[in-house]
């Protein structure tokens, strides 16, 4: 008798919960039916990226969906991002409390999902000034060339072969990037690097969706393999990130800021001697974690140094499938940069069709579709529909780069798009978005531009990439592995050819 009495208890308790939701969905902006506890749950499965452009062709650009229990409003046009990241950006610029990134920030520690506060605005300074304070100097450029050269040498050894450069591009970026914040530099058998390859390839491929903890709270005291594994990652990554700052605290010279680690520690000793009201703030936790956020950014989708290593990996494979406009970029490296010399920052002016690619790799691959999800800070408005505070927001910047009333033949490789007629730069169009806009916008992206142009510039210098002769045309849409909320390429070969 008590179980039936618990169970009418709690469908009535449903019931009401889900009665209330839909009176409330009145306000909101329109979507499609939604059932009690499930919502809309299928709809975020896949590429959802797709499934919300079909969506919208219904419920209009800015329409709501339940994930789960949880109320998301999707954002689908230009306008609607504009309006709800730069108009309102305050109201908007919240990060949704979820077990899988509440884990890996160790309680909100780090940017990218701290929600907005003042804490999250100090690291954020902080974090682009220890950028901008590395990036701005010599030794950005010095440390890819570093690297650069030893991926020159390894990939000369392979020439003629068709080889997957996946691994291989990961150890090329983490380089540059490891170098960029601890001034080190790994070999393919290194532990170190080993465990962040797997960290960021299992991260990817295993949380893409994030976890069902994410979506109904109660299950996080649940016992749960996924769980287990993301605490057991975060402590890999952040025991590396941890032993980094140490060695760094005992050698540290304010006189000599070697590497972004070092303006970190820099920051956080001005703080303590300009007598910072909230010191708690900046503990070495929060330290570690920003540092980390340079690496993974993410467990749900990912943003930092996997961006990085896509983009290279889209370009590659977009340049192989396109000879012709391979050639057009190395014609422009030879009359700007020459054979003897590595491209330089300085060489990026002068070569707009190079920058063209980046652009057009970007709008096509669309690294982060759905870019990261933010969340309402207060009760606000939409194009007059109520959004209460703690809604989740998703930009879909897929839709945004592949809209055929911006683009005409979105579908089409066409760097020339970004180009007026005398192949000089036109100005960049709002829509393309793929570092984000308004308060949360990538903090990295200048270090990404920068990195990507010097790594892409200096391989097809130095090699002719190409599909290998017999193997069919490459799949060029995302692989389902990435699900909706990250765009990876399918595995693919290349068959390199020296060019010098
Ligand atoms: C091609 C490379 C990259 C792409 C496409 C990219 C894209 C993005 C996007 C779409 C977001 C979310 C913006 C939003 O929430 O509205 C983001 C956030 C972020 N990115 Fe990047 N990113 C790249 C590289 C980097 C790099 C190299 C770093 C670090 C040095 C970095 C650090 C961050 C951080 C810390 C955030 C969170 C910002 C916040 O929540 O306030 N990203 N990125």
């Amino acid at each position: 008798m008590w179980l039936m009495t618990i169970t009418v208890g709690l469908v009535t308790l449903i019931l009401i919960k889900w009665l209330k939701d839909y009176v409330q969905r009145w306000r909101m902006p329109p979507g499609p039916f939604f059932w009690p506890i499930i919502g809309n749950l299928s709809l975020f499965g896949g590429k959802s990226y797709l499934t919300f452009i079909d969506l919208a062709k219904t419920y209009g650009d800015v329409f709501s969906l339940k994930l789960g229990m949880t109320d998301v409003v999707v954002l689908n046009s230009l306008d609607a991002v504009k309006e709800a990241f730069v108009k309102k950006g305050e109201d908007f610029a919240g990060r949704p409390k979820m077990l899988t990134t509440d884990i890996s920030s160790e309680g909100g520690k780090d940017i990218a999902f701290s929600d907005y506060s003042p804490t999250w605005k100090l690291h954020r300074k902080l974090f682009h000034s220890a950028i901008r304070g590395y990036a701005s100097g010599q030794n950005l450029q010095s440390k890819v060339h570093e690297s650069l050269e030893d991926t020159i040498a390894v990939f000369s050894k392979m020439e003629g072969q068709a080889v997957d450069l996946e691994d291989y591009i990961y150890q090329l970026v983490y380089n540059v990037i490891c170098s960029a914040a601890f001034g080190i530099r790994y070999n393919m058998d290194d532990e170190d690097f080993n465990t962040l390859m797997k960290i960021s390839k299992d991260t990817t491929e295993t949380f893409g969706q994030g976890l069902l903890a994410d979506v109904y709270p109660l299950l996080r005291f649940l016992p749960s393999s996924s769980v287990t594994a993301n605490r057991k990652m975060t402590h890999q990554l952040m025991e590396i990130m941890q032993r980094h700052l140490e060695q760094h605290r005992e050698s540290f010279d304010p006189n000599n800021l070697r590497d972004i680690t070092d303006h970190m520690i820099k920051a956080q000793k001005d703080a303590e001697e300009e007598g910072m009201q909230d010191i708690n703030s900046l503990t070495d936790t929060h330290l570690r974690q920003l540092i980390g956020d340079i690496f993974l950014v993410a467990i749900l989708s990912s943003a930092g140094t996997i961006s990085t290593i896509l983009t290279l990996r889209w370009a590659i494979l977009y340049l192989a499938v396109h000879p012709e406009i391979q050639e057009k970029v190395a014609a422009e490296l030879d009359s700007v940069v020459g054979r003897d010399r590595l491209p330089e920052m300085s060489d990026r002016e002068a070569m707009p069709y190079t920058e063209a690619i980046f652009h057009e790799v970007m709008r096509m691959a669309s690294m982060d579709p759905v870019s990261l999800p933010h969340a309402t800070t207060v009760d606000t408005t939409l194009r007059g529909y109520q959004i209460p505070k703690g809604t989740w927001i998703m930009p879909n910047l897929w839709a945004l780069h592949h809209d055929p009333d911006t683009w005409g033949d979105p579908d089409v490789f066409r760097p020339e798009r970004f180009l007026d007629e005398n192949g000089k730069p036109i100005p960049k169009p709002a829509a393309l978005m793929p570092f984000g806009v308004g308060r949360r916008a990538c903090p990295g992206e200048a270090l990404a531009k920068a990195d990507t142009f010097l790594l892409l510039g200096g391989l097809v210098q130095n090699f002719r990439f190409s599909i290998p002769e017999g193997e069919g045309p490459p799949d060029l849409t995302p692989d389902e592995i990435g699900e909706g909320s990250i765009s990876i390429p399918y595995p693919y070969n290349v068959v390199m050819t020296c060019r010098k």
